[in-house]
């Protein structure tokens, strides 16, 4: 396994060992033990799963308060482009965006702490698993714009498939002078 540091203060990526052989391949996605032992985060409460056609796009959410969730991500089919957005005034990165491109070849992770906004295109068909240091909690649901002006994070598709809820969450200009 192979762990670095992203651009962003304090995501990171992780790469696992894959065990290829005549029938296929083997890797572990998460391993409470060897991550402790490292200084990986190994509190997850929750796992989700979602299916996406190609084009739709996710996000950028975050909760809030005590419900505030780190994210370890990853697609389990296909390929998506995955982005956290720096939420946090006191960090060096704040307002900054990256993107990770994720798909089930590499099989690469991403682990986005708490105080960044998350999302992801579908650049294909995909199923996008993630597990969460804090559980769903729909009072405490936050998000920004995808396409938020300020931002300008660049996404490869004008138009994706967003959902309506998604499409009326608030610029992050928004979001700060009414938190
Ligand atoms: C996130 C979530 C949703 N739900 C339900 C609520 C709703 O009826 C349905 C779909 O919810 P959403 O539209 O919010 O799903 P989605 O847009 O996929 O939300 C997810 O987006 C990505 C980018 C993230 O970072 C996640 O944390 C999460 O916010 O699933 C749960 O039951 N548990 C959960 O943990």
């Amino acid at each position: 396994m192979k762990v670095s540091n992203a651009v962003l203060k304090d995501v990171l990526i992780i790469e696992p060992s894959i065990f290829g052989d005549a029938r296929g391949l083997f890797f572990e996605p998460f391993n409470s033990i060897t991550w402790g032992e490292k200084g990986l985060p190994t509190n997850f409460v929750q796992d989700n799963q979602s299916f996406s056609y190609k084009g739709v796009l996710r996000g950028l959410h975050f909760q809030k308060g005590d419900y505030a969730q780190g994210k370890l991500v990853r697609a389990i089919t296909g390929k998506v482009l995955d982005v956290a957005v720096d939420l946090r005034p006191d960090s060096p990165t704040f307002k900054q965006w990256e993107f990770f491109e994720l798909d089930a070849q590499t099989n690469k992770m991403v682990y986005i702490p708490v105080g960044f906004a998350h999302g992801f295109l579908a650049l294909e068909d995909s199923i996008f698993a993630y597990k969460c240091t804090a559980g769903y909690n729909k009072a405490s649901e936050g998000g920004i714009l995808w396409n938020d002006p300020a931002l300008k994070i660049e996404w490869p598709v004008e138009n994706p498939n967003v959902s309506d809820k998604d499409m009326i969450l608030p610029t992050l200009e928004e979001y700060l002078a009414q938190a």
